[in-house]
């Protein structure tokens, strides 16, 4: 029979149809496999704090010391922005840009996607994210509760000066007077409130930015360290 071949080829043509939408949508799992990752075995912290208050900084150590895989936001975003085929490209630069919050199903289907290409990994720091309470929420009902919040704490005079000094070889777009100006009063008015929320549930650790990096590290070392051994864990260093 000549049927049998051609709805073959049909459903072949179907498939990789369906694989290059979902890429091109972000969903690069299907919803059974989403549904089987056991996203609630992992430990989640996520790393907030004003807009250069040092969270990129002091996760790269983490990585090192602790076995984390470091997913941020705002990487994942620009990778998003820059890949040819998204279809989000141009909304994403325009929010980066602006200082404003990406809609959140759009960052939450990143960080999944990401948190899935590791599924050999336990231990996950989520950098710069939520940033307001509606996206705190959503991950929370849609993949799991973060299980510590890592708060580094920083006035906004040393904020700017870290940005415009960051501005200066960092090619980002958004690190200018004008968007940094913006990026605060996204800060101050929507992620400000997610800190103080997840304070009440006694899930945050706080990390004043000010000294050099080594003893900003130091201190957070301690008490990420600290709250490990608190759930019977250790530090895991790469070294070892
Ligand atoms: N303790 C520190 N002292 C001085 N500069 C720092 C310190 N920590 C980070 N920086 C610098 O400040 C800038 C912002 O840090 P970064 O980790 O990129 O912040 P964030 O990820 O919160 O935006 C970077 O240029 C970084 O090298
Ligand atoms: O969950 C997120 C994280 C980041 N961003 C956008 O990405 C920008 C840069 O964020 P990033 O965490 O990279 O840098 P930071 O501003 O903290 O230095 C933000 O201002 C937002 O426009 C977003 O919309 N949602």
């Amino acid at each position: 029979m000549i049927i049998k071949p051609y709805l073959e080829w049909n459903e072949k043509q179907k498939k990789e149809r369906d694989e290059k939408q979902a890429k091109i949508d972000g969903a690069a799992y299907s919803e059974e496999e989403i549904k089987q990752f056991p996203f609630d075995k992992k430990t989640i912290v996520f790393v907030l704090g004003g807009p250069g208050s040092g969270k990129g900084t002091n996760s790269e150590k983490l990585v090192d010391d602790f076995g984390f895989v470091h997913l941020s936001a705002g990487d994942l975003l620009r990778a998003e922005q820059k890949r040819p085929v998204s279809q989000y490209g141009d909304l994403i630069a325009y929010y980066i840009k602006e200082g404003l919050i990406v809609p959140h199903e759009i960052t939450i289907g990143l960080l999944r996607n990401a948190m899935m290409d590791h599924p050999e990994s336990d231990r996950f720091l989520i950098d710069g994210f939520p940033r307001n309470l509606v996206q705190a929420k959503a991950f929370e009902d849609t993949v799991c509760k973060a299980k510590k919040v890592l708060y580094f704490e920083c006035p906004e005079s040393v904020l700017l000066e870290r940005l415009l000094n960051r501005g200066k070889t960092s090619g980002r777009s958004d690190d200018n007077i004008e968007s940094i100006k913006k990026r605060f009063k996204t800060y101050f008015n929507d992620s400000m409130p997610v800190i103080t929320e997840y304070a009440k549930e006694g899930k945050v650790i706080t990390v004043s930015c000010k000294g050099t990096m080594d003893s900003v590290y130091k201190n957070t070392y301690d008490q990420v360290e600290q709250f490990f051994k608190g759930i019977g864990q250790e530090a895991r260093p790469k070294s070892q």
